[in-house]
């Protein structure tokens, strides 16, 4: 363990959340928190989005599915600034995100898990963990000369540390702080990909299945803590293909079909719903 190493003293999440909430304004409170207008997306001659809008509320499970090929990856893609999308919006917290590269957009809140570099198996959980965050001070050379300006960059590494162990121990994964990355079970890994994510000081995370490969009592795990989450004022939207998941889980659910939304609404109408279980083929929603 090193000089400033400082073991679990309190709950990350509470402590992210309350950063999250100072600067969230009253007005803001009163928006929905992503918005997508008219999306459309195009790959030459193949048009994976064809003017797909829709709204998260703050605060909110929300889950997005549809058959193979409806273009939800795509939709996250774009959200999240890895595809620039053809034609319409993405506005995220009354900004509008549509143009914006997806380091950018992680600095406004808004991140999706394995948009956060992978995990170094070669380093430890811990250090991982360290390397999560964007544009800390340490990042930038010119404080790294300056002798005042190196004692906040040692104050913030320590609050980071602290902050990173907190993490692990919110997702009880503090007992492999010290293990290699590459050593993790792909369920833990997912663990690990939620705990840095969580490290950036997000409002929103956009989950891309996250419980596939994911044993039952892990992922009852992982359900509990984005639950928890949630009620600390965390909004998540996930792509989920496991049904008992989204039907369990969010309160909203938007359902894509061939690039637009054939559907939206609380989970128990949308299982009902005869055009969405048309859409996955007469099968059983
Ligand atoms: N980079 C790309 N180049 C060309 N076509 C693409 C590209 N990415 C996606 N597509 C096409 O866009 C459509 C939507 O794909 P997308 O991956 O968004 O669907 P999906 O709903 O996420 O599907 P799945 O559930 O199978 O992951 C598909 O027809 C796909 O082949």
């Amino acid at each position: 363990m090193s000089d400033v190493e400082t073991e679990p003293t309190a709950d990350a999440a509470t402590t992210t959340s309350e950063d999250s909430t100072e600067a969230t304004g009253s007005r803001l409170d009163e928006m929905p928190i992503l918005r997508v207008d008219d999306l459309v997306k195009r790959f030459g001659g193949i048009t994976a989005i064809d003017g797909a809008s829709f709204e998260v509320e703050r605060g909110t499970i929300t889950g997005l599915i549809g058959p193979n090929g409806a273009g939800k990856s795509t939709t996250f893609n774009c959200i999240t600034g890895v595809h620039e999308p053809s034609e319409g919006s993405v506005v995220f917290e009354g900004t509008d995100i549509t143009s914006r590269r997806t380091h950018q957009i992680a600095t406004e809140g808004l991140v999706r898990t394995f948009q956060i570099a992978r995990e170094l198996p070669e380093m430890t959980v811990l250090e991982n963990m360290m390397l999560a965050p964007q544009g800390q001070l340490g990042e930038s050379l010119w404080r790294s000369v300056a002798p005042i300006a190196r004692r906040e960059v040692v104050r913030e590494e320590e609050q980071l540390r602290q902050r990173a162990w907190d993490t692990l121990e919110f997702f009880e994964i503090d007992h492999l702080a010290h293990d290699y990355a590459g050593t993790l079970s792909g369920g833990q890994r997912k663990l690990l990909e939620m705990a840095r994510a969580l490290l950036t000081d997000p409002e929103m995370m956009l989950l891309d299945e996250p419980m596939a490969g994911v044993n039952p009592s892990l992922e009852k795990k992982l359900l509990e803590h984005v639950h928890e989450l949630q009620e600390q004022g965390y909004t998540f939207l996930l792509v989920e293909h496991d049904m008992d998941v989204i039907m369990n889980h969010c309160e909203h659910v938007i359902v894509m079909h061939q690039g637009q939304v054939l559907a939206e609404g609380p989970a128990a109408e949308i299982k009902s719903n005869d055009e969405v279980i048309e859409a996955y083929l007469g099968g059983e929603v």
